[in-house]
């Protein structure tokens, strides 16, 4: 059987998921593939910092990224570092020397994506990151392979296991959202540093590769409208809660003729609703499109093993175009000209929280009190309409998913 010798850059709690699985899952792997997998050099930060696992035998851990870089028996690099402008490098390098490269890395996808996936077309090599959105849940595949005959109308996404395991602890288990935040952290399940999983960041990013994926136009971070659940308290998921509604952090990305609508924030959903059942680091991606109607993609959306075997179904797709002399085509090829714009911007419904009712003009479609405030859901109001009650309002106005008319 022939062999493909690896390399893998860091080894936190993605890298050593993927030595477990590779170790725990060889047989069926080499099965699958007909091909031996080598792990032959790890790189790391700390040398000397304490490691659970043992590394195989035949596997050296080094601290430089050069010594797995210079090898040249590493066919594939698997990168699971982190960080964006070393990764960028090291990428790079990579692939210039005619390795194949396995990445989880969203940050890096969201901003270099497209350059990376040319630089590898163009030296012949493979560029994969399904493990990039939604941990453990194959939807890349899903969406360029299974789709790819589909014609998308709408993603709707729950994609940061941190985000929706605080807000679920928040309004199911009453923890603080710090307290909910350092059990996320403890699990592995957030960033080094958790600013991109509670700003949004995090899920703007993976809705630019789900939407290069579905698209055929990947978004430019940058340039979206992007809030977090930092400023989520639970006077609202309680009101929310008594007025029938689940708060979720969405990502939502809808074609309509040549624009994309996009947003990404807290928002409300139906309690009835199957996205609003998705709870702690669960992921869901629902898709709407013209052939299959509706269909809702679950599972695990960080921690270890979910986002290594995502990393390994792509070895096992590399290693096929290896045997094949057939490596370097897109992991996605469809491309598109399409503007953007956000649904921010339209007119919508939101909950509302204050101290104070509101004013009588408005015809509240459902309202509540919760201690001390008040809560209502609005009609649809303007944007104008809308900054003038927000000055009323002691809480930021969430808006209810899908109120909004395109
Ligand atoms: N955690 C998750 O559930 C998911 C994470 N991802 C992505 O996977 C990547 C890794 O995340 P995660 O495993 O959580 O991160 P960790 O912080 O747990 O691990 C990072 C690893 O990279 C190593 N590292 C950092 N800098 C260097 C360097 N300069 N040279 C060599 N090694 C280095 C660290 O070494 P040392 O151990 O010595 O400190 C560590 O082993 C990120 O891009 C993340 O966004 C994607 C999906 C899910
Ligand atoms: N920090 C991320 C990890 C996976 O991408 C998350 O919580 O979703």
């Amino acid at each position: 059987m022939r062999t493909i010798t690896l390399g893998l850059l860091g080894l936190g709690t993605v890298g050593s998921g993927v030595v477990k699985l590779l170790q725990a899952q060889q047989a069926k792997l080499e099965q699958t593939a007909q091909v031996h997998f080598h792990l032959k050099r790890v790189a790391v930060a700390h040398l000397a910092k304490h490691r659970n696992d043992p590394l195989p035998s035949g596997t050296t851990l080094t601290d430089n990224i050069d010594d797995v870089l210079n090898d040249q028996d590493i066919q594939v690099v698997i990168e699971t570092m982190g960080t964006v402008n070393l990764a960028r490098d090291v990428i790079k390098k990579a692939i210039y020397r005619g390795k194949s490269v396995i990445t989880a890395n969203k940050d890096l996808l969201a901003t270099d994506g497209p350059q990376l996936a040319e630089l590898a077309r163009f030296r012949h090599v493979d560029f994969m990151y399904e493990a990039s959105v939604a941990g453990g849940i194959p939807i890349l595949r899903v969406l360029s392979n299974s789709l790819v005959t589909d014609q998308i109308n709408q993603i709707t996404g729950i994609i940061n296991g941190t985000a929706n395991y605080i807000l679920t602890a928040m309004s199911s288990a009453g923890l603080s959202y710090q307290d909910a935040l350092a059990e996320a952290q403890e699990k592995g399940y957030a960033e080094p540093d958790p600013t991109n999983d509670v700003k949004g960041i995090d899920t703007a990013n993976k809705l630019s590769i789900l939407s290069q994926f579905s698209f055929g136009r990947a978004l430019d971070p940058h340039q979206l409208t992007v809030t977090g659940i930092d400023q989520v308290c639970k006077q609202q998921l309680a009101a929310a809660s008594q007025l029938g509604y689940a708060v979720k952090l969405l990502a939502i990305a809808r074609r309509k003729g040549d624009c994309i609508f996009t947003f990404v924030g807290p928002a409300l959903l139906p309690q009835t609703a199957q996205l609003a059942q998705i709870a702690g680091v669960q992921n869901a991606i629902e898709v709407n499109s013209n052939a299959l109607g509706t269909t809702v993609y679950t599972g695990p959306g960080a921690g270890a093993e979910p986002t290594a075997n995502s990393i390994l179904s792509d070895l096992v797709a590399v290693a096929d175009h290896i045997m094949n002399f057939d490596c370097g085509k897109e992991f996605n090829g469809y491309h598109n000209h399409l503007t953007t714009n956000s649904i921010n911007d339209l007119p919508q419904a939101y909950l509302a929280v204050a101290k104070q009712a509101p004013p009588v003009d408005l015809a509240w479609q459902k309202t509540s009190t919760n201690n001390d405030r008040w809560a209502g859901i609005t009609p649809t109001l303007s944007t104008t309409e809308a900054a003038a009650l927000q000055k009323q309002c002691d809480y930021p106005l969430l808006p209810i998913a899908n109120s909004w008319s395109l």
